[in-house]
C-alpha cells in the first residue's frame, strides 16, 4: 500500500523482511512499528518517535539490523536519523507495564534536563520584583508594599530548584519570555500575566480556551514560572485534568482522600489543564467543585484551561459553568502569519539554529492550524541540516517535509471530499457516515473521516459535528482524540490514515 510517502513503505518492507528472517522478536517489531517514517533525503533516512524511551530503545536494539535492510531495499548505504517529536503518542498499552521500569529510568535525565534549563532561565531572565526569602505566600498587594521598602545587598534568586519544579509539575520552557504576543492572543497573555503578578486578587479564575495547538498550555507553565519566581515560597500546582481525574480516583480506591484534598486545596495558585475531560465524571466534578471553592474562598488563585467556552464545556452542572465564569474569560485564536513566523524564527534563535526568512514563511504559510504542528516541521528540518552538517536551505526543507505540505495553491480539500474518499475506502455510503448507526466498521469509518476533517481543513469542530449528522462538538473530539491514540498503537488504524490522506491529497490536486 504506497501513501505517497516511500519512506514509509520501505520503513515497512524492512520490518517485515526482518521479522520474516527472524530477526526481530515480537516486542522489537512492534517497537520497530512505532517510528513514524519522514523522508529519505541522500543518505540520510528520517524516521520519528514519540519519547527519548523509544528512541534509545530503537537506537540500542534494532537501529544497526534496520539500518542495513533499508539500505538494501534502497540500494545505498543509508544512516538513520531518529528524532522525537512528543505529539506522537507511541506507547502501546500492550508495551506499558513490561517497560514502565525502564520508562521511569530514562524519565529522569529528561527532568533533569529540566532542572537544568531552569537554572539557566533564572541566571538569565531579567530581575522582577525582589522577594524576600522568609514567609511563605502573602497577599501580592502586600508584598508589593513590601518589596518597595525591601533593602538589601543580596541579589535576587529565584527559587526555582528541582524540588519545586517538580512538586509545581511546572515546565520551566514555557515562560511569558519566550511565548510569542500576537493580536490572536493578546489578551489572554495580558490576562496571565496580571495573574502571575498579582495571584487571587482581580482575575479569578481565569479561563483560557483555544483549539488546540495555540499555546494555553504554555501559558498556564508561565504563570506558574513567573509566580514562583515572584512569590518565592508560594504553592503552585499544574495539573492536566486527566492526572486529577487519576489522582482522585487512586485516592478514592486506597482510602487517601484526606491527602488527595489536602494538596489541592492547601496550594496558593492551582493551574489545571483541559478541564473538559472531568466533563461527566460525576464525582471527580463534585471533589473539583468543592477545591474550586475552597481555593476561592481563601483567595487563592485558579487557571483553567479548555478546548471550547465554558458555556459550550459539556457534562457540567450549571452551578460550576457560573463558577467559571465568574471570572475573567480569555480566547486564544489561530495565529496570523505574521506571528506564525515570528514563533518560529523565536524557537529556532532558542535553539540558536539559523533558519532563511523563506524557510519559516514556508513553514509558517502551510502549516496554520496548529503550532504544535508548525514546531514539528520546523524541528525536522533543523536536525536534517544538524545531520547533513549543511545550513537550513528552502529545497530541503520542501523536500523534508513533502509529506506534511504538499502544493497548497493547487489543492483545495473540503470534508465533503474527505467523506466521500471515506465511505468509498470503507465501502459505504456517505449517508452511512452521518447516520446514527453505530455498528462497528460505520462507527470506525466515521472517526476517521470525522479526524481527517480536523487535521486536513480549517473546520471548527461544532461545524464538523454538524455535517456529521448534527453531532456535537465534543462528539467530534472524542473521535479525533481516538484515532489520534489509536495510530500510534494500531498498525491498522496507521495504515488506514495514511492510505485515506495520500488518497484524498491526491483526489485534491487531480479533480475529476
Ligand atoms: N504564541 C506562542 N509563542 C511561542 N510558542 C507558542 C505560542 N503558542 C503556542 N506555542 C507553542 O506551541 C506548542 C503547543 O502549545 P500548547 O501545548 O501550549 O497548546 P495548547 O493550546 O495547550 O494545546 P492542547 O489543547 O492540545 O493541549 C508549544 O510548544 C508552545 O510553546
Amino acid at each position: 500500500m504506497s501513501d505517497g510517502n516511500p519512506a514509509k513503505a520501505t520503513w515497512q518492507a524492512a520490518t517485515e523482511l526482518l521479522r520474516d528472517e527472524g530477526d526481530l522478536s515480537d516486542s522489537q517489531t512492534a517497537f520497530v512499528r512505532m517510528a513514524h517514517p519522514l523522508a529519505a533525503v541522500d543518505d540520510v533516512f528520517m524516521i520519528a518517535v514519540g519519547s527519548e524511551f523509544v528512541k534509545s530503545w530503537i537506537e540500542d536494539h534494532v537501529a544497526d539490523r534496520m539500518t542495513d535492510k533499508v539500505s538494501a531495499i534502497i540500494g545505498h548505504s543509508i544512516r538513520l536519523m531518529i528524532s522525537v517529536d512528543p505529539s506522537i503518542n507511541d506507547m502501546p498499552n500492550a508495551l506499558q507495564p513490561e517497560s514502565e521500569q525502564q520508562l521511569r529510568r530514562v524519565e529522569q535525565p529528561a527532568f533533569e534536563r529540566y532542572a537544568d534549563s531552569a537554572q539557566s532561565y533564572a541566571e538569565s531572565r531579567p530581575e522582577v520584583a525582589p522577594t524576600p526569602n522568609e514567609g511563605s505566600y502573602q497577599d501580592p498587594r502586600e508584598v508589593r508594599y513590601r518589596d518597595s521598602h525591601y533593602q538589601s545587598d543580596q541579589p535576587y534568586r529565584p527559587q526555582q530548584d528541582r524540588s519545586v519544579l517538580t512538586q509545581a509539575g511546572l515546565n520551566p520552557e514555557y515562560t511569558f519570555d519566550n511565548f510569542v504576543i500576537g493580536d490572536s492572543n493578546r489578551f489572554a497573555t495580558a490576562t496571565s500575566l496580571a495573574v502571575a503578578e498579582s495571584p487571587g486578587t482581580t482575575y479569578n479564575p481565569l479561563f483560557l480556551y483555544s483549539d488546540s495547538g495555540m499555546g494555553k498550555t504554555h501559558l498556564m507553565h508561565a504563570i506558574g514560572n513567573y509566580a514562583l519566581n515572584l512569590y518565592s515560597r508560594s504553592k503552585i500546582r499544574y495539573v492536566s485534568s486527566e492526572e486529577f481525574v487519576n489522582l482522585f480516583i487512586n485516592s478514592l480506591e486506597s482510602g487517601k482522600m484526606k491527602e488527595f484534598k489536602d494538596q489541592f486545596r492547601s496550594v496558593d495558585i492551582l493551574l489545571i489543564d483541559d478541564i473538559q475531560f472531568i466533563g461527566g465524571k460525576e464525582d471527580t466534578m463534585v471533589e473539583f467543585f468543592h477545591t474550586f471553592n475552597a481555593l476561592t474562598n481563601a483567595n487563592k488563585q485558579i487557571v483553567i484551561t479548555s478546548d471550547v467556552a465554558p458555556n459550550l464545556l459539556n457534562g457540567f452542572e450549571e452551578r460550576m459553568l457560573s463558577r467559571f465564569n465568574s471570572g475573567v474569560t480569555a480566547s486564544i485564536d489561530r495565529p496570523n502569519l505574521e506571528t506564525r513566523i515570528a514563533i518560529l524564527k523565536k524557537k529556532a534563535n532558542a535553539d540558536g539554529i539559523e533558519v532563511p526568512r523563506e524557510v519559516h514563511e514556508f513553514i509558517a504559510s502551510n502549516i496554520t492550524t496548529n503550532i504544535r504542528e508548525m514546531e514539528g516541521a520546523l524541528r525536522r528540518v533543523t536536525a536534517l541540516a544538524d545531520l547533513t552538517n549543511q545550513p537550513v536551505s528552502l529545497s530541503q526543507s520542501q523536500a523534508v517535509l513533502k509529506d506534511l505540505i504538499s502544493n497548497p495553491d493547487t489543492i483545495e480539500i473540503t470534508a465533503s471530499l474527505i467523506m466521500g474518499q471515506t465511505s468509498n475506502y470503507f465501502q459505504l455510503t456517505i449517508d452511512d457516515l452521518t447516520s446514527t448507526d453505530r455498528s462497528r466498521s460505520i462507527v470506525v469509518a466515521r472517526h476517521i473521516a470525522m479526524y481527517l476533517c480536523r487535521e486536513m481543513t480549517e473546520l471548527s469542530l461544532p461545524k464538523i459535528g454538524e455535517i456529521f449528522g448534527g453531532r456535537d462538538h465534543s462528539t467530534v473530539l472524542t473521535a479525533y482524540r481516538k484515532i489520534d491514540k489509536q495510530m500510534a498503537q494500531k498498525q491498522t488504524t496507521y495504515n488506514q490514515v495514511s492510505e485515506l490522506t495520500s488518497r484524498i491529497k491526491q483526489a485534491a490536486q487531480h479533480p475529476e
